[in-house]
Parts: C-alpha cells; structure tokens; sequence
C-alpha cells in the first residue's frame, strides 16, 4: 500500500529560476497538501497538467525527494526513515534515469541486477523473460548509444522492473513510444496488477488514464481535485467524458485562485 499523506513540497529557487518563472519568492510550491492512497491489486493514475506537481510526487514516493512536510509510507514503510526498505520494494521508472551509453543493455540488467542483490541466476531469468516480452532481444548486444529513444524506453522498463518489485512507480509509462510498444507497456502493467502488484503512473493523457487506471487522482497545481474511477469523477462534475471533466475541475481551480 502506498499511503501519502497531506504531502507539501516546495522547491527552492534560484535567481534563474525566479527570473524564469517571473516568481518574486525564491520558493515554488509543486506539491500542496496531498493526500491519497493507492492499494495492491491496482493501477492508480495521477493524472495532470504539464507541471502540476505528477513527477515530484512519484519522486517522493521512490525515496528521490523528501517532502517538505507530510508523510509518505510503502508497503509499511516510511519513505524517509526507511529509504533503503522502500527502495528495495519498489521499480521506478523515469524519464531521467541515466543509462551509461558505452554498456549493452544486457550488461546494464546484470549491473542493476547486482545493485539489488540478485544472484546471477536470477538476473539471467529476469533478463530474459522481460527481453522476450518488450522485444529487446534482438538489440540486446548492442551499446546504448546507437539505440533509439524507444528502445532506450524500453531497457529502462525491463531494468526498473530487474528485482521483481512489489510496487511499481511509472512516471509517463509510454512516453515517446510507438503505439505497439506503448500497448506492451500497458498490457505488462495489467499484468503486474494481476499478479496482486501495486501499481502507479502518471500521465497527462486522458485516454491512457482512462484505459490503464482503476483509479484516477486529478492533480492541479499541486492539488488533488478529484479522486475516484472514472464513473465516480464524471458524477462528481456531472459530465460524460474525463476531459471535459478535467475541464471542469481546472476552470474551477482557475476560479479559486482568481
Ligand atoms: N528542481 C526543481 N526546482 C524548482 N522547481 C521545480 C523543480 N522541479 C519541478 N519544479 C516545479 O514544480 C512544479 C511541478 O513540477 P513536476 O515536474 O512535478 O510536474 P509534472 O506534473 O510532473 O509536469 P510534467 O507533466 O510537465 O512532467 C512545476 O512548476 C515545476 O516547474
């Protein structure tokens, strides 16, 4: 289970940042009082605008950031005074990890498969089996630098999913995938939910939420307007599809802080 609860991240800036976001504080509030929970068994969705505050969450979440104020726990445990318990548990992925270009992508799995702890055994067991399901096979040899954006997508998949984690954080699943790809990722991750995992995304695409989440949690400006599968959201703004339902929820928030 992942419990956030009233979470609060505010970034400090620097000059050039306060230049850029034309701020006349140094400070920038990502994240406002957030609280949600996600369980075993589900895909939960945080779905928002560009710069609502999705990936610094999932950043708290995965041990990468720690909240300004409130609290975090995974699967028990808290995700500052438990780092290494809630790394150990978790697979995230970013669009920010930095694979080293010279290695191959199977070197790379044998790399963070250590880096977990596994034995060589199982490393070659997990490498193949996610090799064969998200098509790395035939590039397997191959250095990272000649691949392209997709298949480098792909190796971070398989190398975020190495220890076989009870909970897997995927921010932007299928950024910058072709569609055949992009529908693997989704049928793994529906997978995963099936073997009793807990599983959350984010996204800014309707149509991903609404196909791959059981539930979805709306992020504005840091801040949770709604929550709930998709019935639940379009009853709560009285619409019949989640993007004019979204609609809805920003034209409100926009009138809040008007
Ligand atoms: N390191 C940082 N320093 C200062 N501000 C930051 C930092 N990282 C993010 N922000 C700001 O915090 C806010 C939330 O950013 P975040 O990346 O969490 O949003 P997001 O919902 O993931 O957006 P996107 O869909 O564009 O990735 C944005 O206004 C962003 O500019």
């Amino acid at each position: 289970m992942i419990e956030v609860k009233n979470l609060t991240k505010i970034y400090k800036l620097n000059k050039k940042q306060m230049k850029e976001l034309k701020s006349r504080t140094n400070k920038k509030t990502a994240v406002n009082n957030l609280s949600f929970t996600a369980h075993e068994g589900e895909i939960y969705g945080l779905l928002g605008p560009n710069g609502a505050g999705k990936t610094t969450t999932l950043r708290s979440i995965a041990t990468l950031l720690k909240p300004t104020e409130g609290e975090i726990v995974v699967q028990g445990f808290d995700v500052v005074k438990k780092s290494s318990e809630v790394r150990r548990r978790i697979g995230f992925l970013t669009n920010e990890l930095k694979l080293d270009t010279h290695f191959s992508p199977k070197y790379t799995m044998q790399f963070f498969g250590k880096l977990y702890g596994l034995d060589n055994e199982t490393i070659k067991k997990r490498t193949e089996e996610l090799f064969k399901y998200f098509g790395i096979d035939n590039f397997s040899n191959k250095k990272i630098e000649e691949l392209s954006t997709g298949m480098k997508q792909k190796l971070s998949i398989a190398v975020s999913l190495v220890h076989d984690p009870e909970v897997v954080i995927f921010d932007e699943p299928t950024n910058g995938l072709d569609i055949i790809t992009a529908r693997a990722v989704t049928d793994y991750l529906f997978e995963l939910k099936e073997k009793g995992k807990l599983v959350i995304v984010s996204t800014h695409i309707m149509s991903v939420a609404e196909k791959l989440c059981d539930r979805i949690g709306i992020i504005i400006n840091g801040e949770l307007k709604a929550e709930g599968n998709v019935a639940q959201i379009l009853a709560l703004t009285d619409t019949e599809d989640l993007e004019d339902a979204f609609f809805e929820l920003y034209k409100a928030s926009v009138k809040e802080e008007a």
